[in-house]
């Protein structure tokens, strides 16, 4: 049922299938009355805290805001933000929904060596990690390099 990787080691079988269950869930709160995709996900902080999120929609489309940044954004204003594992839920006919290239990079914000389940409606599930997910990537570490001088 799922492809392992060595991203997925730390959480056990039971505890992905919990986190993909509940992404799943939250995709029954989606806003999207313009896209009609209805998108979930479920975040798990090193706490052990979920914070689950949705696409929230806007009649302004570019407003719009995707369920994994909904969730990350939850935490983040709750004080969480050492990320262990987030899940993804969409509802397309046997496929794995990755997260857009803006969700990666706010994944990467919080690091590159935390795991993404993408998961099918199936609730089958592929582990990445954000590093993975967002190779050659610009970090908070990278605005406090030195720079070069007379520019
Ligand atoms: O990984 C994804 C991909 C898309 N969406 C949302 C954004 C928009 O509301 C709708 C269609 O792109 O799906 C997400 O929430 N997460
Ligand atoms: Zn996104």
């Amino acid at each position: 049922m799922a492809e392992k990787s060595a991203a997925s080691a730390s959480l056990s079988d039971e505890q992905i299938q919990e986190l993909v269950a509940k992404s799943h869930q939250a995709k029954k709160k989606a806003y999207a009355p313009y896209s009609n995709f209805h998108v979930g996900a479920a975040l798990l902080t090193e706490d052990g805290i979920t914070f689950t999120g949705c696409n929230v929609e806007n009649a302004a489309y570019p407003v719009s805001c995707c369920a994994e940044r909904t969730a990350i954004f939850k935490a983040v204003s709750e004080g969480y933000k050492a990320f262990r594992a987030i899940a993804i839920a969409g509802e397309v006919e046997n496929e794995f929904l990755a997260p857009c290239g803006s969700c990666r990079q706010v994944m990467r914000e919080f690091g590159t060596d935390w795991t993404v389940y993408l998961t099918k409606p199936d609730l089958s599930y592929r582990a990445m990690t954000v590093g993975e997910l967002l190779p050659c990537h610009f970090g908070p570490e990278d605005l406090n390099k030195p720079k070069v001088k007379g520019q």
